[in-house]
């Protein structure tokens, strides 16, 4: 079972607090104490596959948040709150959101875009349509109104954050996989290019043998077999005949035989 860091991030008294410990313990707070720092344990199952979450809830008053980068550094997938009462909780959001992006150096990190406070509809001063709005300029950010109130869409976010970050290992395997298969396949192809090469390689140390041996040859201990070589050499050309004078008179006593052969076959003709 693998540990899966969530990360709670927003401005003060967006309900961060409440929505983790609705998920967690399944009980509202509803008095208002501004967190430091807390950090809660659960199991979830997903798709028959248990998963152990930790899960950090983060302070949202300025004052608190100097540990902001480190957990950002270790966060795997990150809970961005704002409260459908409170505007300046959206801004604040598209600056740690900017944040997550430029720590993880990364524009695909897990993430959910949160509008809380939802049953509070009275007192609401950002629609649901602009909330699908950031989420589509964020590159369509998955986007969940909740109440921790009243425990709506809670649970949601969680499995839908982990969701993703399970997506994104699968895909960083995969994407591991394909590198590495086309690092094989270039080897393979690499030490199937090099076979020439060795081949000419093999022509070239012959050559070398050969250029040697000539070497050898053309020393004083090595006349006779210089003059060995050479008669193989001139048993071996019979294919150039033009090369070899003495080869060129057998060519001419071939060309008189031929000649007498066809006076034979012209006299046989004239007998028939
Ligand atoms: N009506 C309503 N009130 C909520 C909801 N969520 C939280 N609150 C109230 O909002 C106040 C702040 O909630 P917290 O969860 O402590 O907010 P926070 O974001 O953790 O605040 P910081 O710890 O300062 O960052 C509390 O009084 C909660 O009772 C909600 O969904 N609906």
């Amino acid at each position: 079972m693998r540990d899966y860091k969530l990360v709670v991030l927003g401005a003060g008294g967006v309900g961060k607090s409440c929505l983790t410990v609705q998920f967690v313990q399944g009980v509202y707070l509803d008095t208002y104490d501004p967190t430091i720092e807390d950090s809660y344990r659960k199991n979830i199952e997903i798709d028959n596959k248990v998963f152990d979450l930790e899960i950090l809830d983060t302070a949202g008053i300025a004052q608190f948040t100097a540990m902001r980068e480190l957990y950002i550094k270790s966060g795997m997938g990150f809970l961005l709150v704002y409260s459908v009462t409170d505007r300046q909780s959206l801004e604040e959001l598209m600056e740690l959101r900017e944040q997550v992006l430029r720590i993880k150096d990364s524009d695909r990190v897990p993430m959910v875009l949160i509008g809380n406070k939802a049953d509070l509809n009275n007192e609401r001063v950002i629609s649901v349509e602009e909330g699908i709005e950031v989420s589509s300029k964020w590159g369509r950010v998955p986007f969940y109104e909740t109440s921790a109130l009243l425990r709506s869409n809670v649970d949601e976010v969680f499995v839908d954050l982990v969701r993703q970050i399970i997506r994104n290992e699968m895909e960083s395997v995969a994407i591991k996989d394909a590198r590495n298969q086309s690092q094989q396949f270039d080897m393979n192809q690499s030490s199937s290019s090099r076979l020439p090469s060795s081949a000419k390689k093999d022509t070239k140390q012959s050559k070398n043998k050969q250029s040697s041996r000539d070497l050898y040859n053309k020393s004083s201990h090595g006349q006779a077999k210089t003059k060995k070589s050479t008669s193989v050499n001139e048993k071996r050309k019979p294919s150039h005949p033009a090369s070899k004078p003495g080869v060129t008179n057998r060519t001419d006593s071939n060309s008189s035989l031929q000649q007498k052969m066809k006076k034979k076959k012209n006299s046989s003709c004239s007998i028939l």
